[in-house]
C-alpha cells in the first residue's frame, strides 16, 4: 500500500476541512482526487505529505510516517503555489531535487519529459505560468520518487504541454510508481486516472473507476463526468438521465 489514511479529520476554526477521511491507495495506481472548491483536497494532500498534522486519525505512506517517506526520498510533490529559489535556473532546480533524493533520474531526461530542454538555462522568475508549472513538475519528478503527489498540476499548461504532461505521468506510473493528483479538469481524471475519489465537505462521496463513479452518481455511460460530479456534490442538479 502506498497511502493509508485512517479516520483523518482537520478543522480550521468552525470549518471541517477534512472529515473522518479513510483512503487507501495501492502502489502503481493513478488516482484522481476531485471535489468542488473548498472540499478539502489541498488539506488532505498536505496531511498526506506530512506538511500539516491531522487533528485526529493517521496517515501512513509505505506503512511509515509521511515525514519518514519524504526524508527517504520516496515522495515527490508538485504543490499549487510552490515558490522557487530566486535567481535559480530551471536546470538548477532539477539538480537541486536530484541532490535531495537517493535514486534521481537523469537531468536531461527530466528536462525532456517536462518539456523544458530549451528552457534549461532560463531563470525561474522569467518563466511563464505554464512553464513554471512544468518546472514544478520537473522538480517533483527529478528525484525518481515512488509516489508523485500533484495538486492541480495542469491548470496553467497549454494543450501541447498538457498532453506531454499526461503522457509523462502515465509512463511514470507504468514503471510501477504511484500518482495522486487533484484537478478541476474532470475529463483529465476520466482519461488518465485508474481510480477517482470525489470529496465534498471533507468527506468521500464516491470512490471507484470513472465508470463506477458514474453509476454511483446515477448518470449513464457516455454522459460527461461533469454531470456525475455535479450530481454527487450537489444533489439538486439534474443527472441527465431523465430524457
Ligand atoms: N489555513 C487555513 N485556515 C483556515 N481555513 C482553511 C485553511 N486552509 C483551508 N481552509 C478551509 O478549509 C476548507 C478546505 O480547503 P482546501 O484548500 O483543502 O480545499 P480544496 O478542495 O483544495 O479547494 P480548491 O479546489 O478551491 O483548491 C475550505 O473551506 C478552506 O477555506
Amino acid at each position: 500500500m502506498a497511502i493509508r489514511v485512517t479516520g483523518v479529520s482537520k478543522r480550521f476554526g468552525v470549518v471541517r476541512a477534512v472529515d473522518r477521511l479513510d483512503l487507501s491507495v495501492d502502489r502503481g495506481c493513478v488516482m484522481a482526487l476531485l471535489g468542488p472548491n473548498g472540499a478539502g483536497k489541498t488539506t488532505a494532500i498536505s496531511m498526506m505529505l506530512g506538511l500539516a498534522p491531522p487533528d485526529t486519525g493517521t496517515v501512513l505512506l509505505y506503512e511509515g510516517s509521511p515525514v519518514d517517506a519524504v526524508r527517504a526520498g520516496r515522495v515527490g510533490a508538485m504543490l499549487q503555489d510552490g515558490a522557487f529559489v530566486p535567481g535559480a535556473t530551471v536546470r538548477d532546480v532539477v539538480e537541486l531535487a536530484r541532490a535531495l533524493y537517493p535514486r534521481p533520474l537523469d537531468t536531461d531526461r527530466v528536462l525532456s519529459v517536462a518539456g523544458l530542454t530549451g528552457l534549461a538555462g532560463r531563470r525561474l522568475d522569467k518563466l511563464s505560468g505554464g512553464e513554471a508549472q512544468r518546472a514544478r513538475f520537473a522538480f517533483a519528478l527529478a528525484g525518481g520518487p515512488e509516489l508523485l503527489v500533484l495538486d492541480e498540476p495542469s491548470a496553467a499548461m497549454d494543450v501541447a504541454a498538457r498532453q506531454a504532461f499526461w503522457t509523462a505521468v502515465r509512463s511514470y506510473a507504468a514503471d510501477g510508481n504511484t500518482v495522486l493528483f487533484s484537478t478541476h479538469q474532470l475529463h483529465e481524471a476520466d482519461e488518465h486516472a485508474d481510480r477517482i475519489v470525489v470529496l465534498a465537505a471533507g468527506r468521500v462521496v464516491a470512490d471507484g473507476t470513472p465508470a463506477q463513479v458514474r453509476v454511483k452518481a446515477g448518470v449513464r455511460e457516455g454522459i460527461s463526468l461533469d454531470q456525475a460530479f455535479l450530481a454527487l456534490t450537489d444533489p439538486s442538479t439534474p443527472t441527465g438521465t431523465e430524457q
